[in-house]
């Protein structure tokens, strides 16, 4: 079993503190949502795991019981709109950049091929990547993501651009290889009914703090989610068994 620990994780970003304590663990197998208000600190987390801003405290990742230095991972950031001329399938085949040498091997070639068909955008492969829709090239950037199998797997707003069929589509791939590689998923969804359906456990930021963690109906709460999201809602369960958050306007927005 692997895991990701983060002990007292606090970031400030230029002089203002973002992160305020974090501790919250994540085990390998999970589907993990990062929920949150705009602003809270959630692509914040996300690029503090990846070490891509300072951050002070700390962030232990776990082989069974063995520490070790870090976990290969794969992070799709929130904006993945590019003018890049590469095509298709050569995006994809940047997933492996970690790994590629002066050529790219038959094996990845066929490994990208594959994530593609799981996409059904083998049909595109050649394309290039600025001539897609907003929509297809977010399915690219998550089939980048995917191809190098990461242990890890970190995913900031993963369905923004989607419609309902691809928001389905995407999520239960992420799902599906996070529970038969006992993978370390993190999401950001705003979505909170399309996140309670997938995910194994919440963690609610407001302000760069936690406010609650736990599984989706412990998370849930109405008068927690109105307190974090000022609005209130109404949280129920739709014939199918699934839970669903439904919010009213608030008083305090003024559509004239
Ligand atoms: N480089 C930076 N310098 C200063 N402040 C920053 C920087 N990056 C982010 N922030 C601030 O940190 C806070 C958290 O930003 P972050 O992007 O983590 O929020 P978020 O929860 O992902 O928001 P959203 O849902 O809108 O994407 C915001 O107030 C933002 O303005």
């Amino acid at each position: 079993m692997r895991s990701l620990c983060l002990e007292e994780l606090c970031v400030s970003l230029s002089g203002k503190s973002i992160l305020k304590e974090i501790n919250t663990q994540f085990t390998g197998g999970d589907f993990t949502s990062i929920l949150g208000p705009n602003g809270s600190g959630k692509t914040t987390l996300l690029k503090a795991i990846m070490g891509m801003v300072r951050s002070q405290g700390r962030i232990s990742c776990f082989e069974n019981t063995t520490p070790v230095a870090r976990l290969e991972s794969s992070y799709l950031c929130q904006f993945i709109h590019s003018n890049c001329q590469l095509t298709v399938i050569e995006m994809v085949l940047l997933g492996f950049v970690k790994q590629l040498s002066w050529q790219v091997t038959p094996e990845q070639e066929s490994q990208a091929e594959q994530i593609l068909s799981e996409f059904n955008l083998l049909k595109i492969a050649t394309r290039r990547f600025n001539t897609l829709s907003g929509g297809q090239q977010q399915l690219v950037a998550m089939a980048q993501a995917l191809v190098s199998k990461p242990s890890m797997l970190l995913l900031d707003e993963p369905i923004s651009a989607l419609d309902i069929r691809h928001q389905i589509q995407v999520l239960e791939i992420a799902k599906d290889y996070t529970k038969n590689t006992k993978t370390i998923t993190i999401t950001v969804l705003h979505d909170l009914s399309l996140a309670a359906r997938y995910s194994d456990k919440f963690v609610l930021l407001n302000d760069g703090h936690v406010v609650e963690a736990g599984s989706p109906a412990k998370v849930l709460q109405p008068e927690l989610l109105e307190q974090v999201y000022q609005v209130k809602v109404e949280v129920g369960y739709c014939s199918n068994g699934y839970l669903h958050i439904t919010p009213t306007i608030p008083t305090d927005i003024n559509v004239n």
